[in-house]
């Protein structure tokens, strides 16, 4: 085969990913929205207008409509490289806090999902647009960075497994979340393989199975009525600073 059929059919192979992501998507809306288990739903309900603005925010909305400017998408994903590099660390550190090796090995798939999958995304588009790995690496962090990233850290090393989790949340269902709205509009957009990677069913495969670990490691720890325990508010408000950090991300994407 010459090149030109070798782009061709890698090309068929883009398109038939992106429609059975889009397909998939639909199907899910059309039962009501992802079903990531039961608590998750009783966090993002409790964050109340900060999921709302996380999860529309303008940056998500341009995405979805292909109007982000290129340069907002660019100052994102270098940061978001620098940022999937400290959340492998931190499902790491979640762990050595597992009390089970069912938590364990979620938490070890997280890692691994973050690091040999989601990261390939930021690395290609950056190398198609001629920055190369080691640049994103030595890039420094935006404050929004740093602010996000550490207090995650922060509550897995002053907290235990559930402030971790509590904290972890946001960034990996909120963005199940995104990407299964943007790609059951089914536009094509500048912006098709992000919306792709996060519709897909790799992603949301890791979704559910992060669902189902909150959902145990919650009922491990604080038994079959979680919102009677006193540890449920700082649960709740941990998700919603996360939640409120996931915005400020954005905001960075779109300043300067
Ligand atoms: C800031 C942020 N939040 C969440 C994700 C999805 N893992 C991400 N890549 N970046």
């Amino acid at each position: 085969m010459n090149t030109n059929g070798i782009a061709a059919t890698a090309e068929r192979k883009d398109l038939l990913s992106n429609a059975q992501a889009e397909n998939e998507a639909a199907r899910t809306l059309s039962k009501g929205g992802p079903d990531y288990g039961v608590t998750f739903p009783l966090w993002r309900a409790a964050a109340g207008a900060s999921w709302h603005d996380y999860t529309r925010h303008p940056f998500v909305e341009g995405l979805g409509d292909g109007t982000l400017p290129r340069k907002a998408f660019m100052r994102y994903l270098v940061q978001d490289y620098l940022f999937l590099v400290q959340f492998s660390r931190a499902w790491a550190l979640a762990v050595t806090k597992a009390e089970t090796l069912d938590e364990m090995r979620a938490c070890a798939k997280t890692v691994h999902a973050l690091l040999d999958k989601e990261l390939h995304l930021h690395v290609a588009i950056c190398a198609a647009e001629g920055i190369p790995e080691a640049e994103l690496f030595s890039t420094r962090e935006a404050p929004q960075n740093i602010a996000y990233t550490r207090y995650v850290l922060d509550a897995g090393h002053s907290g235990d497994f559930l402030d971790l989790i509590a904290a972890l949340t946001p960034c990996v269902l909120g963005y199940g979340e995104i990407g299964a709205r943007l790609a059951s509009r089914g536009n094509e957009t500048g912006y098709a393989d992000w919306i792709a990677t996060y519709a897909a069913s790799g992603y949301q495969d890791t979704c559910r199975a992060v669902g189902s670990l909150i959902d145990s490691a919650v009922a491990y720890r604080l038994g079959s009525e979680p919102q009677e325990s006193p540890r449920w508010r700082r649960l709740c408000n941990r998700f919603e600073t996360a939640t409120r950090l996931e915005v400020d991300f954005w905001e960075m994407g779109l300043s300067g």
